[in-house]
């Protein structure tokens, strides 16, 4: 780097962090912000007489936002110095044993949010100051007082600074999104960025819509007599504040990088982001002792996990034909690493989250991939923008069959029940693990069938032979042997599980148990009425299990036939005098009227929504009204509830 490189990296530095620390918008993700912020620091280690004393290097954060008062912290507030790998944190640790060598180590997760200084006096919240620049930071005790994590009151009566991270779930990040794509408001990069951006909302009555949580690290001023670190934050928690998932006292670098190991598993799972793990040394009277850099304590390293979020390119879209036909763009990337695994695709959901996000083909994104979920575009950074981008159209064509697409707003579908795509893919679907569960029978091989032409529909896959699969390529005896058996097992399935392989919108599993429960095999001929009449139904359900059988219904008997699915085995039956009859519930009862249902149904009573003249009974409770009104044209037995209870004894 040259005098003048440096100088211009400064600067972009300065923008960048002026975006991130102020304005909660950032311009570029953290990753490439740490890359040019060390070789910035490089070359000021190489070079002190060079060093601009506006670097981002020789400051905590940025300057102050307008808008809410300044306040003083009592005491500093600092950054810390990160290492992003063994080697580097070894270093670091050897630089402190140098002068140190027995000293104990406090670890605990390093929290991605924004953070806070709580003041506490005589027991009560004063003051809650944003970090700022380190020395004032922005008074935002109104807002911090709606944060329920934030304790209004302690038991400690003394002055003490309580520090922390603000931070807000992955969960309520993706609801705040949502949110502000459909106001056309510019989405937040990141939940760090969100609950900072919420903390520094000027109207209190906002902060508290958004779930913020406030997760202690630290203290300041304070006039306890404790030797430790890990001590002080004892006490700390103890007065009731939240706890992190791990805290650890220790001393040799092995058992570090086992917490590290440890933390790095558990960061997906958790329902906050983590960016890393800190690790302090714990013994007040050696951080005194070691000291202060202008930015950062000597004592404290952040000990960084590898990125998840990552800025590519979209390089193009293609469109993915699913079962049900709904058509899904998915994003083709510039191919990144992210934890070890090359993204090359994210998906866009559907068209209209594009048009609200505004992606476009060649504009430049910051992806997300944590554990195992589906990589996401989580923010367009337009002011790459060049002008070249191209809009994502609208598609009215299907991209397999070239049929014409239905388009209702969010979701465009393919309505061509013969689409190869939709063939194949509910092919997959009906051999998943929560259908008919075919061992064997992934995706690549049902495509492989498909596309030799040895199936054509579902029940094709019964017909297969040995000949059948010798022929494909990669199949051996023992291989074509082993899927015949694992199809010819799927015969006699549960019932629930052949009403889920069907692939009807709006019934799943939960939906498919329902059924069979209560109606065991003869659930194809079954009316909406009796349909509703099951717990969790609706109208939409209802209906759409009936279009299904009024179109397929030649289908399913076949595959009824083949497939010879058992149906649960029935409770006993209480006989009663409401055994086969079929009932209507109206009117509020002594018990919910789901329980009530349970009961009668154990009777053997078929229990319906609404009244028609099939109906033998309606009971009623108090505050009945057009049922009761219904049965009584109708000529229907009323009952009331507690002539129903005199019968049941
Ligand atoms: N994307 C961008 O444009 C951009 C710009 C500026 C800064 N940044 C990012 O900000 C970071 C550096 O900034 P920084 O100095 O504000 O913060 P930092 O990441 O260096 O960490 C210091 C902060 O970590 C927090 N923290 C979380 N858990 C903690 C714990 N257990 N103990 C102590 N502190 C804990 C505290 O709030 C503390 O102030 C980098 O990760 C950088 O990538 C990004
Ligand atoms: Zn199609």
């Amino acid at each position: 780097m040259t005098k003048q490189e440096y100088l211009k990296a400064v600067e972009k530095l300065k923008k960048w962090a002026y975006a991130y620390y102020i304005e909660d918008n950032p311009l570029v993700t953290d990753e490439v912000y740490d890359k040019l912020y060390h070789e910035v620091l490089d070359y000021e280690k190489e070079h002190p007489e060079d060093i601009d004393f506006t670097s981002p290097t020789q400051r905590v954060g940025a300057t102050l936002k307008d808008g809410f008062q300044k306040a003083k912290h009592l005491s500093r507030m600092w950054s810390m110095e990160d290492v992003f790998n063994a080697k580097e944190f070894e270093e670091w640790m050897a630089r402190i044993q140098k002068n140190f060598p027995n000293e104990r180590y406090y670890i605990e997760p390093k929290f991605d949010g924004a953070s806070l200084n709580l003041i506490y006096e005589n027991g009560l919240l004063k003051q809650a100051i944003t970090r700022g620049n380190g020395v004032e930071g922005e008074d935002v005790t109104n807002n911090a007082r709606t944060i329920q994590s934030i304790r209004l009151e302690i038991e400690h009566k003394g002055l003490i600074e309580i520090r922390g991270e603000v931070l807000m779930t992955k969960q309520e990040f993706e609801r705040i999104n949502e949110e502000r794509a459909k106001l056309g408001e510019p989405l937040f990069a990141n939940p760090r960025n969100a609950a900072a951006g919420s903390l520094r909302q000027l109207d209190p009555k906002t902060v508290a819509k958004r779930k913020l949580i406030f997760q202690p690290w630290g203290v300041g001023v304070h006039d306890l007599t404790l030797e430790y670190l890990s001590e002080v934050m004892d006490y700390v928690y103890n007065l009731g504040f939240r706890k992190p998932p791990i805290r650890r006292v220790c001393e040799t670098v092995k058992e570090i990088e086992a917490i590290y190991d440890e933390l790095r598993k558990m960061r997906d799972s958790l329902d906050v982001m983590l960016d890393g793990m800190v690790v302090k040394v714990d013994r007040f009277a050696a951080q005194e002792a070691l000291g202060y850099t202008v930015k950062s304590p000597r004592w404290i390293v952040a000990y960084k996990f590898p990125a998840v979020e990552k800025q590519t390119r979209i390089k193009d879209v293609v469109l993915q034909v699913g079962r049900t036909g709904v058509i899904t763009p998915v994003a083709v990337l510039e191919p990144v690493e992210i934890e070890g695994v090359i993204v090359e695709r994210a998906t866009l959901h559907n068209f209209d989250e594009i048009e609200r996000k505004d992606i476009r083909i060649g504009d430049m994104v910051i992806i997300i991939r944590s554990g195992d979920v589906i990589p996401k575009i989580i923010k367009v950074l337009e002011h790459f923008r060049t002008g070249n981008e191209k809009k994502i159209e609208r598609p009215n064509e299907c991209p397999v069959c070239k049929s014409e697409l239905l388009d209702e707003g969010a979701l465009i579908k393919c309505q061509n029940l013969n689409c190869s795509a939709r063939v194949v893919n509910s092919i997959i679907y009906f051999a998943s693990k929560q259908c008919l569960n075919i061992d064997g029978l992934g995706e690549k091989i049902v495509e492989q069938l498909y596309n030799e032409g040895l199936i054509k529909q579902i029940e094709d896959l019964y017909s297969l032979t040995m000949d059948d699969l010798l022929k494909l390529e990669g199949f051996k005896e023992k291989k074509a042997k082993n899927l015949l058996k694992a199809i010819e097992n799927s015969k006699g399935v549960e019932c629930w599980r052949f009403i889920n392989s069907l692939g009807i919108e709006h019934i799943g599993e939960v939906a498919s148990k329902k059924i069979c429960q209560t109606y065991g095999l003869e659930f194809m001929r079954l009316s909406k009425d009796e349909l509703m009449a099951l717990d969790g139904f609706g109208e939409e359900m209802a209906e759409s299990f009936i279009e299904f059988m009024r179109v397929n219904g030649d289908k399913v008997a076949r595959l009824l036939e083949i497939i010879q699915p058992q149906a649960p085995e029935q409770e006993e039956i209480q006989e009663s005098a409401f055994t086969s009859k079929t009932i209507v519930l109206t009117g509020s009862m002594s018990k919910s009227r789901g329980e009530i249902k349970a009961m009668l149904e154990k009777m053997g009573a078929k229990v319906t929504g609404s009244v028609s003249k099939k109906t033998d009974i309606v009971i009623y409770g108090e505050d009945a009204g057009s049922k009761y009104e219904k049965a009584k044209q109708l000529g229907v037995t009323l009952m009331s509830e507690d002539e129903m209870w005199e019968r049941i004894k």
